[in-house]
């Protein structure tokens, strides 16, 4: 890989320790990878935050660090809310340690906002073409197809190598070779809301790595191109993908449609509203959890607007990011008038407060598929609706 000659500087230790750490880290992927170069990206975003995934290595490594990033850079969910950990039942052991964590991020100069929903917040909006070293997959995902930036699906230690050199390595989806859809998917039926996910939960697991490009009937809005990129990168392995007439990228450019070629019917969405993940079909849901991907400010109005006058009798959490829950504090009010949880800076798979349940409600294909690994807690998916009914909120 072609160096400049600052660049080679800083591989050779003479701006410090850290940035030849990060140094090393972006050549040696490029060199793998065989990028022709390091490209400048607008923002990083970081995952590896929460104490629950990360545990005493992965603190010791942020710890170690020095110095200051580059370009804005921003940080995954955490294990708890930062303000309301005690309301969460987190141990104090715990707390102290995530403390520390978002504390080593913060010294390198890295906005302590915990969330994997950038694109809403102020400073990291991202536009068609932008490059950026985002990390969350379903950030990137969202970055790629949504937005039509280009960011590869980066391991918290390479975003954060790119947040301080302000560069990432040139490969993979910075090119436009790698962004052709290499299989399509055909959905004739109509979709709503959770539709998405559960279309997401499906295809991912058929696409695996590739990049598909879906011919819809339905016409989906970004919130839920926002569920069924998030399902598809955590069953498969899916970046970007592309919705003809939809996505920017299938509108800009004129693809071919691929030879191979998936079609899903209306009877396999169906399936995966019958199967509870990770336990029985008997098991009662104690627990109901929306917001993953971290809601919009539009979700969090269709929330508050459906709990209006209901009173939730088990748990419902409602994840999202701090900024959006504070632009948005009336309908925060309003949905926790109901008994309902707004839960900030975290979410349901990666707090460990939510071990311990029996059985996880989702309107999410991504929760689906991660609630019953990472929490070790059964999991099944329903319409945002369905959620609500089952944590009482039906009188
Ligand atoms: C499951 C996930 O959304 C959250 C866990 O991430 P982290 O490594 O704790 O930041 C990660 C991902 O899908 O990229
Ligand atoms: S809410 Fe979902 S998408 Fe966001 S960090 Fe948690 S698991 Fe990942």
């Amino acid at each position: 890989m072609h160096l400049t000659k600052e660049e080679e500087r800083t591989l050779n230790g003479e701006d410090g320790e850290t940035l030849q750490k990060a140094m090393e880290i972006l050549v040696a992927l490029g060199d793998i990878y065989g990028a022709d170069s390091l490209i400048p990206v607008k923002s990083a975003q970081i995952a590896g935050v929460s104490y629950k995934t990360i545990g005493d290595a992965g603190l010791e490594w942020i710890s170690d660090l020095n110095g200051k990033v580059k370009v804005p850079s921003i940080l995954n969910p955490a294990g708890m809310d930062m303000q309301r950990w005690k309301d969460m039942g987190i141990e104090p052991d715990f707390a102290e340690k995530q403390v520390e964590v978002i504390k080593a991020y913060e010294s390198l100069g890295i906005r302590s906002m915990c969330t994997c929903t950038p694109y809403y917040l102020e400073g990291f909006s991202a536009t068609y073409g932008d490059h950026l070293a985002w990390s969350e997959s379903s950030a990137v995902s969202y970055a790629n197809s949504v937005i039509g930036a280009r960011t590869n699906r980066e391991g918290g230690p390479s975003a954060l190598s790119a947040a301080l050199v302000g560069k990432t390595a040139n490969y993979g989806y910075h090119l436009d070779e790698n962004r052709v859809p290499t299989v399509s998917v055909t959905v004739e039926c109509e979709l709503l809301g959770s539709d998405y996910g559960a279309l997401g939960y499906l295809a991912g697991k058929d696409v695996g790595n590739r990049v598909p490009i879906f011919y819809m009937a339905s016409t989906p809005s970004s919130d839920n191109l926002k569920a069924l990129g998030a399902a598809m990168a955590a069953s498969g392995a899916v970046a970007l993908y592309h919705v003809e007439d939809i996505t920017p990228e299938a509108q800009k450019v004129s693809f071919a449609n691929p030879e191979d070629r998936i079609v899903i019917e209306r009877s396999q969405i169906d399936e995966v509203y019958e199967e509870v993940i990770g336990g029985t079909d008997d098991l009662e849901c104690d627990i109901a959890a929306v917001g993953c991907p971290h809601c919009s400010a539009d979700e969090l109005e269709n929330i508050a607007r459906l709990l209006e006058g209901k009173g939730i009798e088990k748990e419902l959490w409602v994840c999202t990011s701090r900024e959006v829950a504070e632009k948005n504090a009336e309908l925060v009010k309003q949905i926790e008038q109901s008994g309902a949880k707004v839960l900030c800076d975290t979410c349901m798979v990666v707090s460990p407060a939510t071990e311990g349940h029996n059985c996880m409600m989702v309107n999410s294909g991504k929760a689906l598929a991660y609630v019953p690994g990472m929490c070790k807690v059964a999991a099944k998916i329903g319409s945002l609706e369905e959620c609500i009914k089952k944590v009482g909120g039906d009188n």
